[in-house]
């Protein structure tokens, strides 16, 4: 129907174009928080709230004389932007009028007069309304012409002819609806809220809900709007394919027509002068649940932070609530609220000022680096240009975690949060050619890396017998063994050289020449392998941004803010790395000196001191106050530390916690009498607990992997259920062998993993596997060949003076099957298969070193994957070696998929 309005309608003010560019309709990094709405004068924060979906209903309409009503809600095609022969709805700009109980009259011969009677009608019954036939609002019929009605739905509108009844009924209906609020939910208030400082898209169609709901300021229309639209289309979401759902969706509306109602299938909107809100309404229908819920997440960001742009910065109690109140992003006030006045300073101190918190244990120091990422964020850093450093991937969870339940989900993945090693890898692979290696590049444990040593050393041996003629004379069983003596020695000399950065060169100054040479031959190696060890990682990162000027530029560019956790436990060069990264001042250390554990791998706390020189404008703030632990603690551990003659911060630690039970100090002579009194206090505890035993309340903590072995076998005589933390998953024997195994594969595989992969699969006992390696060790070095070209010529022959004939049967059996392996990689696709293969082929008593354990009474013992170990070799019950073989492969595949 040709709808027209019965009095002319109010100035409408027509809304400008916005000013907005297509760059924004793309979800760029920079502009992901768009400058902040006005929010007017609101007294209620939770007023600023979004309204997530659903948005059902709109508010009731208060009573209002028709005339009122039809002159400001009225839209008509011609003067909205309407697209003519569409049947659709209207929008009321609340809270100037109702929302949608609104009268639309289509008659050109309604005047004044039939207004006035219309008002008389309504005012009649205004006064004999109570409660009749509810509920009947989009059947309703009307007399005197055609009258469209948009009831209290956004069903839109409906037809037909005016009549008393209607009047009756229509305020029967408004009565219902003033009844409503008595009961007001917290949904309903911020229902209200959107209504009042939102404009709805509504749809002409009763069998449709509105879906999505954009109300802006038109002038300039606010990114967000513009990622649901992106995402809309991300997910292949037509505004057809919403109708068919039975949604509506905002995807009518483009930038060209943001002023205007603009109508398709079916769907109007329309923009009004007011705060942005998106509102989404659901109706069951998977189709959108992905988009629903990305939006949610988007809205939950844009709205916090573009409401923090803008605002001003706390002031020294880091909080003016009152004054800010009607522009705070709340959950970030709230947050920064929760926190002490010291660690709200440091959270809210000047970005631009380099920040170094001292922070007791316990004192809050996470919650403290939370509310600075979250400053940093509302100072307008984009999050993916923020870098946070943790010093394990579990700290660096928990940060997210704690970042995402302020600013959602989506912004706290945007933010770099890594550990140290885990963002120079990244950077190294993203330039890896600059270091002489492919992206694919390995990465040295600990066993390849003292390999590598052991290579370095015969080079270096190698180097000085060349002129004897000889050579392999010098690589008997003797001089092999020395090596390995010498190994841990070289290792350690090479990691403390790595730590502190010293090249080759520097030893050969110091007139240090074997040293120069292992630390040569061992980073040859290395690049031969295509490897790097740990440390290349710091000092790779260190080389690429020192060396390649437009690595560093590309840095500066993306971390424009670093914050730092555990800094105590920096090394020499990863502070290095620091100070090249934080040139441009914008960096937050946190720390404790009291609790650095990380000198055994080259952390040096003098960094702190570093910090204060490099970086002269710092600003220093100290948490003490503990949270975490009794007094009896904090004061016991404040006693014990003060024995540190080397600390260089002296901290008074402080707390408000009760006194809490003594500490006992139990001196035991052996490690069998120590678990023995660990497991009797267990059980003394969990026997008098109340809610019955609980093993899972008590942690048992260990300094050496050895001494955790012991407990483990007694919780098991003990029947006591456990679960052992700390094993990392690519440590684990059957991963490792699985990989190795894997690795052998690859073209060019280097000797470790070939001599893995024996050792795990040649049968027999560890004494008569080493001997064979040993063996193909010693003729490859001799033939100075490969260790694989060794061992196939070895279990090629058909005899051999020093195996037996089933050994090397064995042995020929075994590169057999790696080679079936190898051929299996080839062709297959799926890399799930190739693992599991791999899996499979892992002897079955090397599995069992890890099999399942099931307890005499059910109990399970488990550890950090929820994998069973066994701690002694026994077992009680033996699961197949196939099957756990799967186990392990899965884990595997599982870990590779992630
Ligand atoms: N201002 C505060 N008011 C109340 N509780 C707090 C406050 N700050 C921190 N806490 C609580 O103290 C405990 C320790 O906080 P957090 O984990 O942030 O400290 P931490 O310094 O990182 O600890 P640790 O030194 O052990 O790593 C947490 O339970 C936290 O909720």
């Amino acid at each position: 129907p040709h709808l027209i309005p019965p009095t002319p309608p109010p100035q409408i003010p027509k809304p400008s174009p916005p000013a907005i560019s297509t760059a924004s309709m793309s979800r760029s990094k920079e502009n992901i928080y768009p400058a902040p709405p006005h929010y007017g004068s609101s007294s209620n924060p939770s007023r600023l709230l979004p309204c997530k979906r659903p948005l059902q209903s709109p508010c009731p309409p208060p009573r209002r004389p028709l005339a009122d009503v039809t002159g400001n809600a009225l839209q008509q095609p011609g003067s909205a932007g309407g697209v003519e022969g569409i049947d659709y709805g209207y929008i009321t700009p609340l809270p100037k009028v109702p929302k949608s109980c609104g009268f639309l009259l289509e008659d050109d011969d309604m005047d004044e007069a039939f207004l006035l009677e219309v008002d008389a009608i309504c005012e009649e019954h205004s006064r004999s309304m109570a409660g009749k036939d509810k509920g009947r609002e989009k059947d309703l019929t009307v007399e005197r012409g055609p009258v469209v009605v948009a009831a209290a739905t956004h069903a839109g509108p409906v037809c037909g002819t005016l009549e008393d009844a209607f009047w009756t009924e229509a305020y029967a209906i408004f009565e219902e609806c003033d009844a409503q609020p008595a009961a007001k939910s917290q949904d309903e208030e911020l229902k209200e809220m959107v209504e009042e400082e939102s404009s709805v898209l509504s749809c002409g169609d009763d069998s449709l809900l509105p879906a999505v709901s954009i109300a802006d300021d038109c002038v300039k229309l606010e990114d967000t709007f513009w990622e649901v639209n992106a995402i809309s289309k991300e997910h292949h979401v037509t505004s057809s394919e919403m109708n068919q759902e039975h949604y509506v969706a905002s995807l009518a509306i483009n930038q060209d027509e943001i002023d205007e109602v603009y109508v398709e299938d079916g769907s109007v909107a329309l923009c009004v002068d007011f705060p942005p809100v998106i509102s989404i309404a659901e109706e069951g229908g998977e189709v959108v649940d992905a988009l629903l819920g990305e939006v949610d997440v988007i809205h939950e960001g844009q709205v916090a932070m573009s409401a923090a742009k803008g605002k001003e910065e706390p002031g020294e109690m880091g909080l003016e609530m009152e004054e800010n109140e009607g522009c705070a992003p709340r959950k970030y006030y709230e947050y920064l609220h929760s926190l002490n006045d010291k660690q709200r300073e440091a959270a809210c101190s000047d970005v631009a000022v380099p920040l170094m918190i001292v922070a007791g244990p316990g004192s809050g120091k996470t919650s403290t680096m939370v509310g600075r990422v979250l400053t940093l964020l509302k100072e307008g850093i984009p999050p993916s240009n923020i870098l946070a450093m943790t010093f394990t991937t579990a700290a660096a969870s928990e940060m997210r975690d704690r970042i995402g339940a302020v600013v959602g989900k989506a912004v706290a993945k945007e933010i770099i949060i890594s550990t140290f090693h885990s963002f120079c890898l990244q950077l190294c692979r993203t330039h890896a050619e600059k270091l002489g290696r492919t992206s694919e590049f390995i990465i040295y444990g600990h066993g390849q890396q003292r390999r590598a040593i052991i290579e370095a050393e015969r080079l270096l041996e190698h180097g000085k017998s060349d002129g004897l003629g000889d050579a392999v004379k010098q690589y008997d069983g003797d001089i092999k063994h020395s090596f390995k003596d010498k190994a841990k020695k070289w290792l350690k000399f090479v990691t403390q050289a790595k730590s502190s950065g010293q090249a080759p060169e520097e030893y050969e100054k110091k007139g240090d020449l074997t040293g120069a040479s292992i630390l040569r031959h061992y980073n040859e190696i290395l690049v031969s392998c295509n490897a790097l060890d740990y440390h290349d990682f710091i000092n790779s990162s260190i080389t690429l941004l020192t060396k390649f000027p437009e690595v560093y530029k590309e840095c500066q560019n993306t971390w424009q803010a670093i914050v730092v956790d555990e800094f105590q436990d920096t090394s020499a060069m990863q502070y290095f790395l620091l100070k090249l990264l934080a040139s441009h001042n914008h960096i937050t250390i946190v720390g404790d000196d009291d609790q650095s554990i990380f000198s055994f791998n080259g952390a040096d706390v003098s960094g702190f001191d570093s910090f204060r020189r490099d970086f002269p404008n710092h600003k220093e703030i100290r948490l003490n106050k503990n949270y975490r632990s009794t007094r009896a603690i904090v004061e016991a551990a404040t006693a014990l530390i003060h024995n540190n003659t080397k600390r260089c911060n002296h901290k008074l630690a402080e707390t408000d916690n009760p006194s809490g039970s003594k500490i006992t100090v139990k001196e035991c002579h052996s490690e069998d009498s120590q678990c023995a009194f660990v497991i009797d206090k267990i059980i003394e505890t969990t026997s008098s607990s109340a809610e019955g035993r609980d093993f899972g309340k008590i942690a048992v903590l260990y300094r050496r992997q050895i001494t955790g072995k012991a407990f483990q076998v007694s919780f098991r005589n003990r029947k006591i259920p456990f679960n052992v933390h700390g094993v990392a998953f690519y440590r684990k024997k059957a991963i490792k062998a699985i990989m190795a195994i894997l690795r052998t594969t690859l073209p060019g595989c280097d000797d470790g993993p070939w001599r893995q992969a024996l050792k795990t699969l040649l049968p027999g006992d560890k004494e008569e596997k080493k001997k064979i390696i040993d063996h193909v060790e010693k003729i490859s070095l001799a033939r100075k060949c490969s260790f694989i070209s060794a061992a196939t010529d070895i279990f090629s022959a058909k005899v051999s003076g020093t195996f037996k004939r089933t050994q090397i049967t064995q042995g020929r059996k075994v590169l057999s099957t790696l080679y079936s392996l190898s051929k299996f990689v080839e062709r297959e696709q799926s890399v799930s298969a190739v693992i599991s293969s791999a899996g499979n082929m892992l002897p079955q008593q090397y599995l069992l070193e890890k099999r399942a354990v099931i307890d005499n009474d059910g109990g399970k013992l488990l550890n950090e994957d929820n994998d069973i170990r066994s701690v002694d070799g026994r077992t009680t019950r033996r699961p197949r070696a196939p099957a756990h073989a799967h186990c392990w492969a899965s884990s595997l595949i599982l870990e590779t998929r992630t």
